[in-house]
């Protein structure tokens, strides 16, 4: 894998000149291979933050930096070689196998219209065992599980062999196994990863880094320690944050309860 840095400086987004921002100018950096988490209450502005970084949405401010080049400025086939998503609208793509999903994840690296290669061939084989999605290569897409589905959408991106890997509540439909499972697997990529998670427990076992949004407003970033306190969490979403440490594991742990 071929990580690199990640720089957002001062990108805002409006849907129109004339309409306000709906996300506010902010700026931070992600190392190369590192995990930032995105988090905040409904609405806050996760995924309008993550479409500009997957090139889907074109920031209204500001340069989003990948190793150093601003991927706005290149054409989308570049830029897919340099981001991919994991989204949580999963495509209704009846018809097609696994191996045919996770081999479109190829299709940045192609010319023109050219059909895959064996070189493409080797990489798809090698996401669909990273996935351990062997098995499955060849079943009908439309009739596998929330969960297979999602690793096909991570084994895609992984065909897509990019520098930073953008996932949009990648637990979201998943039972508690799976979710520790792709958590763990975040770690494990050796990409630079942006992770949106509703779980904020969640989010400071596996982030290196978090990024806490309030109405499309920054209101914190840094150690997840740091961001992740009770009284910000509190006021941010609206509830009683209570934080302990753990005895079994010596982890931090937030508990939530409706204020009085
Ligand atoms: N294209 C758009 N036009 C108008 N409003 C939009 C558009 N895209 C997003 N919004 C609004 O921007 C706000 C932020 O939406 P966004 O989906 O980014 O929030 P979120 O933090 O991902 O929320 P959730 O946790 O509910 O998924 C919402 O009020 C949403 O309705």
């Amino acid at each position: 894998m071929n990580a690199a840095s990640l720089i957002a400086d001062n990108i805002s987004w409006a849907p129109h000149k004339s309409l306000p921002r709906l996300l506010h100018p902010v700026s931070f950096k992600v190392e190369s291979g590192q995990v930032l988490g995105v988090v905040g209450p409904n609405g806050a502005g996760k995924s309008t933050l993550l479409r500009l970084i997957y090139h889907y949405q074109r920031p209204t401010s500001g340069r989003i930096l990948v190793d150093g080049k601003d991927i706005w400025s290149l054409p989308s086939r570049a830029a897919a070689r340099k981001v991919a998503a994991v989204l949580q609208e999963q495509p209704g793509a009846f018809g097609l196998t696994v191996r045919d999903i996770v081999t479109l994840g190829r299709t940045p690296h192609r010319q023109g219209f050219s059909t895959p290669g064996a070189h493409d061939a080797e990489i798809v084989d090698a996401a669909i065992g990273r996935m351990d999605l062997q098995n499955l290569a060849f079943r009908d897409v439309g009739t596998l599980s929330g969960g297979e589905r999602q690793r096909v959408m991570v084994a895609r991106a992984l065909a897509q062999q990019p520098q930073v890997l953008v996932m949009d509540e990648p637990t979201n439909h998943l039972d508690i196994r799976h979710q520790l499972e792709i958590l763990s697997l975040i770690r494990t990529l050796g990409l630079t990863i942006v992770v949106s998670l509703h779980d904020l427990n969640m989010a400071a076992g596996v982030c290196d880094a978090v990024l806490l949004l309030e109405n499309g407003h920054c209101k914190g970033f840094g150690l997840p320690e740091d961001v992740l306190n009770e009284h910000l969490v509190s006021q941010t979403f609206r509830v009683k944050a209570h934080r302990e440490t753990l005895s079994l594991s010596q982890t931090r742990h937030l508990s939530f309860q409706l204020p009085d």
